[in-house]
């Protein structure tokens, strides 16, 4: 039997699974390799199990992911597929995001029983999502809505939906599209008033720093404008600290040697907001994110954190 040239790791969700085997995929026309040359290792997160209470309050982001880097850090996997939105901006030390695949559409999506959009929901009536960002964005636009925490994967949210718990949810239309279900959605939300996560529809690559045989592996795979926009979109995250509790957006669009981003923290109930505009040489990608987070923490002052963190 022939062995596998590198093992694939990855949550074991419909879409954790699509994102690996779009990497595979993208593997196998780079090297012309055969799909037996990769294999898929599904592997179950803490963030999978705890299905109880809202991730943000159960310990972030790093859920998602730390089973996932142990069996990288001990050489069961080669590389982990994950999507960008999810990870951490501290990574363990002996690991790096070596590839960016090219972005998807980086829109929320709303998916509406009572009515296709949130604007035309009934007085009062409930959307379903356990995303600060979104939670928080909603209450700006409707503040009579009333938001109510929604997790599981996207089958189990469109469930809740379809059995009429909430009148509407919000799922990025990234997720939908590779599961090829984008025709749930009802409406797609504009950026300027529905402003994405930093992260959100890119799917990146991380592997062990120093590893060249995976190196030249992931080489041909990682999407220069995606990276660059990751990296800017990460830096701002890094100068906010990450902080769980703020709900955060933040999108940097890259136009051949240009960077352009806009980044908004919020208040949970969205009556706060502060935003951020900044554009440069898209080479400094990384450098403008952090004076863009640097920017908006100034303006908001360190009360702004303390209220809800
Ligand atoms: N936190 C879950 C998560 N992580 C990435 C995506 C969607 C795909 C993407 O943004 O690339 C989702 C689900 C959702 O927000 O609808």
């Amino acid at each position: 039997m022939q062995t596998a040239t590198l093992t694939i790791g990855t949550r074991g969700s419909p879409l954790a699974l699509a994102q690996a085997h779009e990497a595979r995929a993208r593997l196998m026309a780079a090297h012309g390799l055969p799909e037996e040359a990769f294999a898929i290792e599904v592997i179950s997160t803490s963030g999978d199990r705890i299905q109880d209470r809202p991730l943000s309050e159960a310990g972030g982001k790093g859920l998602f992911t730390k089973e996932i880097e142990e069996a990288l850090l001990d050489r069961r996997i080669d590389i982990a597929v994950h999507s960008s939105k999810d990870m951490p901006t501290q990574l363990p030390d002996g690991l790096e995001l070596s590839a960016f695949l090219p972005r998807e559409d980086v829109r929320d999506a709303f998916i509406g029983r009572a009515a296709p959009t949130i604007r035309g929901l009934p007085h009062g009536a409930t959307v379903g999502s356990s995303s600060l960002r979104r939670q928080a964005l909603i209450r700006r636009m409707r503040p009579d809505i009333s938001v109510v925490t929604f997790r599981g994967n996207v089958q189990t949210r469109l469930r809740k939906l379809e059995e009429g718990q909430v009148a509407g949810t919000m799922l990025a239309c990234a997720g939908l599209k590779r599961l090829g279900m984008a025709d749930v959605v009802t409406d797609l939300m504009p950026l300027d008033i529905f402003p994405p996560a930093p992260g959100q529809g890119a799917i990146c690559i991380e592997s062990r720093i120093g590893d060249e045989r995976i190196a030249r592996l992931l080489e041909p795979l990682d999407h220069r404008d995606t990276a660059l926009a990751l990296a800017c979109e990460r830096a701002f995250l890094a100068a906010l600290d990450g902080s769980c509790r703020t709900p955060i957006a933040g999108h940097a669009v890259v136009d051949g040697s240009r960077l352009r981003f806009g980044g908004l923290i919020l208040s949970p109930d969205g009556q706060n907001a502060h935003d951020v505009t900044i554009e440069g040489r898209a080479g400094d990608a990384a450098s403008l994110g952090r004076s863009a987070g640097e920017t908006v923490r100034a303006k908001a002052g360190p009360r702004f954190f303390e209220g809800w963190s």
